[in-house]
């Protein structure tokens, strides 16, 4: 094949080179597994590592590369080519995208300082690389007319790098999401590397690629060019996705960000695990509440009391209940004593002390541990006890922590303050929070049989157990997702679970679906998040905007905005402007859609979603489409995952994900109710999920808000 390019032969002769360097390598790293060392010991290590390297460095021999820069350093060019994984052959290596070097492949920057020298980027280049073979290259700057390098260069506005994404983003759904690492825009790429010592919140509509520049992150702030102390391990990452199916979805990325070993879960079953209840039933009585009172005053009071329940300053609130709590306990015993042998007795430690002892545990979290170690370190005080003493005197002081520490089991303790007007009041919560707080309005709505907890409770219970025992070894670094819909009081607690500024929170305020859980703005997180942090300048959260939207083609993404608008108070982020087929308005029986998704099936559309209002109607689906010759799978359950094909699912849990084509079931003013902020937000999670085709199917009638 002809090619254009002028460079193509060179290009082509280079990447083949690459390839063979990289082949020999691993073959020269298979041979030192199997011809080892000195002696036994070395020949295992190195034989590990060998193999290790080996293993990292075999899938990216079908692509080493995917993009290639021209820089001057100290007065000499160098051309540099940029992929995913480091190949540090002298003569035909690669430069990974996660150093410093290689980032300049993404910004608009063409200057910058490393090591005392100024370098210049003189030539962008990005190659399209496919299984050892080079298809295309789009030179993406050429330094040629420096005054236009904004427009070469600006917001996935250079022809160049739009032409690259345009492709990328035509081609079809997978089951998992996918590292975008070739095409990362320059706005993403800011966000992605935005300040690693600062919590960071980044705010983006539907497919703007916040998971996707989330998880990027992880990798980058790995990367060996981060400064030690922000530096992350994969081992030492928790990543929070809103549910089960999504973080199987989302943990798909991780391999081909060499992210193995990060923790993928759910908040609910972070909080849980660290309660130790892992088996408890977990229920959300508030949105079922909301969904089905038509009781407006009823509502309201859920409302506010879930959103009470999640305010930041609940913390305060349980910590001043354990700190009367204390108080009382401590002027029910008499004041403890502790003979050391061969020392000497403390005499009574009078309770002024202990209080003292006791307001300074209660400082930070981990009051009772804290307590202890303080006690000990007065005994040792008042007596010169040494270690070995004091390990004498364990049983002595344990019994003296229980006695005042004891019996506060998150669970029962919290449920206790927040059901007691006189311990709210002791714990001086003024009106109107106190009334909130003892009202009832979940009465009617049944509990589970068995035991169970409801998350619009578990951040304060966690808060509890933070504040008696702390929330363990802190992790490296925290992702959050879907921000919008968790608890500025589970912010605070998070931020005291990760190194200080660790952690990122992916958001869309109009993608709420939880405003009794979620911030009210992105403000009421950054302060939650810098309560606690001293000095809280650094503590707080800076905000990163995502300007544009990827995922959809332009009637789709017009399509979804327009139900945003409605509601939304958030300055509406660009389409990309990728043509697609017309969004589609299909009537009448269920046989249509099934006709529908026949047609899209046979253009190739693999990735097809049936998304519903209602649980029940997902669950119905597959036999109601069966007699059409449909293979439907339903995801209804959160332990279902989804494997791709053709899929029946709720709104709720289609949230995050996406598909070639989705049909939004039900789309009328009997299922969402176009008087209902709540239900327009679900529409646009339906609407917005689809990267290529979108139909609204209604069998009486279309809502409003898809009517064009
Ligand atoms: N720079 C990019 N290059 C190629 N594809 C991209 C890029 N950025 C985003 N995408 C694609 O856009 C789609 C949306 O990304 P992602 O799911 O991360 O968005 P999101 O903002 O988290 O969306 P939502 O709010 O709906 O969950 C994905 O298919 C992703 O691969």
């Amino acid at each position: 094949m002809t090619h254009p390019h002028p460079d193509f032969p060179a290009e082509e002769a280079r990447l083949g080179s690459t390839v063979q360097a990289m082949i020999r390598r691993i073959q020269i790293l298979e041979d030192r597994e199997r011809h080892g060392g000195a002696d036994e010991h070395t020949s295992l290590v190195m034989a590990d590592d060998a193999e290790e390297r080996a293993a990292v460095l075999s899938p990216h021999v079908h692509s080493p590369y995917f993009g290639r820069m021209t820089v001057r350093i100290r007065g000499k060019e160098r051309t540099l080519y940029i992929g995913k994984h480091a190949f540090g052959n002298p003569r035909y290596g690669v430069t990974s995208w996660r150093s410093d070097v290689g980032g300049l492949f993404y910004t608009d920057q063409l200057q910058w300082q490393a090591a005392g020298n100024t370098g210049t980027v003189l030539h962008k280049r990005q190659l399209d690389v496919q299984n050892k073979r080079l298809l295309d290259i789009t030179d993406l700057y050429t330094g040629e007319n420096k005054g236009e390098q904004a427009q070469q260069e600006g917001n996935a506005g250079g022809a160049g790098r739009r032409k690259v994404l345009l492709k990328r983003l035509s081609e079809h759904a997978t089951a998992g999401m996918r590292d975008v690492v070739e095409t990362l825009q320059p706005a993403q790429y800011d966000a992605m590397t935005a300040d690693p010592a600062r919590f960071q919140i980044v705010q983006g509509s539907a497919g703007a690629g916040k998971t996707t520049v989330g998880f990027h992150r992880l990798a980058w702030l790995c990367g060996p060019d981060r400064p030690e102390q922000v530096r992350a391990r994969p081992e030492g990452i928790l990543a929070l996705m809103p549910n089960d199916i999504l973080a199987a979805y989302a943990s798909r990325v991780l391999p081909g960000l060499e992210l193995q070993g990060v923790t993928v879960t759910t908040p609910e079953k972070w909080m849980l695990s660290f309660l130790g209840l892992e088996k408890m039933q977990v229920t959300d009585r508030t949105l079922t509440l909301l969904l089905a009172d038509q009781n407006n005053e009823r509502r309201a009071s859920a409302w506010k009391k879930a959103k009470a329940l999640g305010r930041a300053s609940i913390y305060d609130l349980i910590r001043e209940h354990v700190r009367q709590e204390l108080w009382a306990r401590l002027h029910k015993v008499a004041e403890p004593s502790f003979d050391v042998p061969g020392r000497g007795s403390t005499g009574p430690i009078p309770r002024a002390d202990l209080w003292e002892l006791i307001e300074h545990a209660l400082s930070q979290p981990g009051a009772t541990e804290r307590f202890r170690a303080s006690l000990e370190e007065a005994i040792r005080r008042r007596t010169n006890a040494t270690d070995t003493d004091l390990k004498v005197l364990d049983k002595e002081i344990g019994k003296v922590v229980t006695t005042l520490f004891g019996r506060m089991l998150p669970v029962s303790e919290t449920r206790r303050l927040l059901g007691s007007e006189a311990l709210l009041e002791r714990a001086k919560v003024a009106e109107p929070l106190r009334r909130i707080l003892l009202s009832d309005p979940l009465a009617a709505i049944p509990l589970p049989k068995g035991s169970s907890v409801d998350v619009t409770e578990l951040p304060a219970i966690l808060a509890l157990r933070c504040i008696l025992h702390g929330l363990g070894e802190r992790w490296d670094h925290i992702l959050l997702d879907e921000a919008q819909d968790f608890q500025p009081l589970l912010y605070r607690l998070l931020a005291q679970a990760t190194r200080p500024g660790q952690l990122t929170a992916l958001g869309d305020l109009s993608q709420g679906l939880a405003g009794y859980k979620g911030p009210a703005n992105w403000e009421e997180v950054q302060q939650a998040l810098g309560r606690d942090s001293a000095p809280a300048a650094l503590g707080s959260a800076s905000v990163s905007f995502l300007p544009m939207t990827y995922r959809s083609t332009a009637p789709i993404s017009e399509a979804s905005a327009r139900i945003a608008a409605t509601y939304s108070k958030v300055i509406h982020s660009e389409h990309i402007g990728r043509e697609g087929d017309p969004v589609q308005f299909l009537e009448g029986e269920l046989g249509t859609v099934a006709g529908h998704v026949q047609a899209l099936q046979d253009a190739g559309y693999q990735n097809i979603a049936l998304v519903t209002r209602r649980t029940i109607d997902a669950q119905r689906l597959p036999d109601a489409l069966a007699p059409f010759d449909l293979d439907v799978q339903p995801i209804t359950e959160p332990q279902h995952r989804y494997k791709g094909g053709l899929v029946s699912i709720p709104v709720q849990y289609a949230k995050g994900l996406e598909f070639d084509g989705c049909v939004v079931m039900d789309a009328d003013p009997q299922s969402y109710d176009p008087g209902t902020e709540y239900d327009s937000r679900l529409l646009y999670v339906a609407a917005s999920r689809g990267l290529h085709h979108l139909a609204f199917y209604s069998g009486a009638g279309f809502h409003p808000l898809v009517q064009g």
